[in-house]
């Protein structure tokens, strides 16, 4: 008798990996603002790790914070979870904006998605070009092969509203400075972002609260595969092409089973099941609140969400600190 498969029951995971980011964000609590990135990041990887770990699943981490020999914690390919359970594909980000979070600036979150074995793209750690527009357009209104100026005119199209009431984010890089220059000769407004583009991309999900239409450039690719969990919750569309500077990016990509380097992927290509993505905000920002903390507690506030039924939660953990890490 062979036994039943586990299955991926990702409404009683996701309370679950909602710990997991808690607990990542309330280690780095204390590091906000100190000027070191390492360190915040450091304790971000250990609490987020330990965590992971109680969680009754058969993990792999697919995105993670290196390969193997560059990464003691959470790289590619460790294994996570009590073994017990379904086995899963983990994409992580313990510090998104580990310069946001030394620096006190805004949108600095701790990510992780999951999502049933060998249904997430196991993108390898170099830039990805990234698309992203909110819920409520057409399939393919835009496409990574047009214009930065033409994906503007074409979503002012859609959307019946000028180019002027577009407001696109983009991470503020020299290797953007020609796509800003296009993009601003159709009249359309920039949010530039210092760092951070997987709470860029989550923006377009929610544009009536944050302005944002639509996301493009050039970022990591691991975090394009965090924001393609995060807009298969909340709707929106996404695609990204991966991009190589070198023969040792190249070989990365080799290494993670990619053998179409040119090949655009649209968001259900990069997470091709169901997912459950869990952020909680470590400094504040415009889709969750960061950190907040008082003498004896600390306060966070989580963004919860499962592509299968579409639910978002945000949730607020007041916490003792002596239970902190506990
Ligand atoms: O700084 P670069 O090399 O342009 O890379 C951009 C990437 O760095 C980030 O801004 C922040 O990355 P970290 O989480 O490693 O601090 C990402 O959001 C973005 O995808
Ligand atoms: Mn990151």
């Amino acid at each position: 008798m062979t036994a039943s498969p586990v299955v991926f029951a990702d409404r009683l995971l996701s309370l679950g990996l909602a710990r997991v980011s808690e607990a990542a964000a309330m280690a780095s609590a204390e590091l906000v603002g100190r000027g070191d990135e390492k360190a915040a990041d450091q304790a971000a990887v250990n609490a987020m790790r330990d965590q992971l770990n109680l969680l009754d699943i058969k993990g792999t981490v697919v995105i993670g914070e290196g390969e193997r020999d560059e990464a003691p914690m959470l790289y590619i390919g460790e294994e996570v979870g009590t073994g017990n359970g379904p086995e899963v594909d983990i994409a992580l980000d313990p510090l998104e904006g580990t310069t946001l979070t030394a620096k006190d600036m805004p949108n600095a979150l701790t990510v992780i998605a999951m999502a049933p074995r060998g249904t997430l793209l196991h993108a390898p750690d170099v830039y990805m070009d990234k698309l992203a527009i909110g819920p409520g357009y057409p399939a393919d209104v835009v496409s990574l092969e047009m214009s930065p100026s033409e994906r503007v005119r074409a979503l002012a199209k859609a959307r019946e509203c000028d180019p002027n009431d577009i407001t696109v984010c983009v991470l503020e890089r020299p290797r953007h400075e020609e796509m800003i220059a296009d993009i601003r000769s159709t009249g359309a407004a920039i949010r530039l972002i210092t760092d951070g583009d997987v709470a860029g991309v989550i923006h377009c999900a929610e544009a009536e609260i944050t302005g944002v239409d639509m996301y493009m450039g050039s970022g990591g690719a691991p975090e394009g595969v965090l924001a393609a969990s995060a807009l298969k919750c909340m709707g929106g569309q996404m695609w990204g092409r991966l991009t190589f500077r070198n023969d040792d990016e190249r070989g990365r990509a080799a290494k993670a089973g990619i053998t179409d380097l040119d090949k655009i992927y649209a968001r259900d290509e990069m997470v091709q099941a169901d997912v459950i993505f869990a952020a909680t905000g470590v400094t504040d920002g415009s889709i969750v609140e960061g950190i907040k903390r008082e003498p004896d507690h600390l306060t966070t506030e989580t963004l919860l969400m499962r592509s299968k039924t579409g639910s978002v939660r945000r949730m607020i953990y007041r916490n003792p600190k002596e239970w902190v890490g506990a």
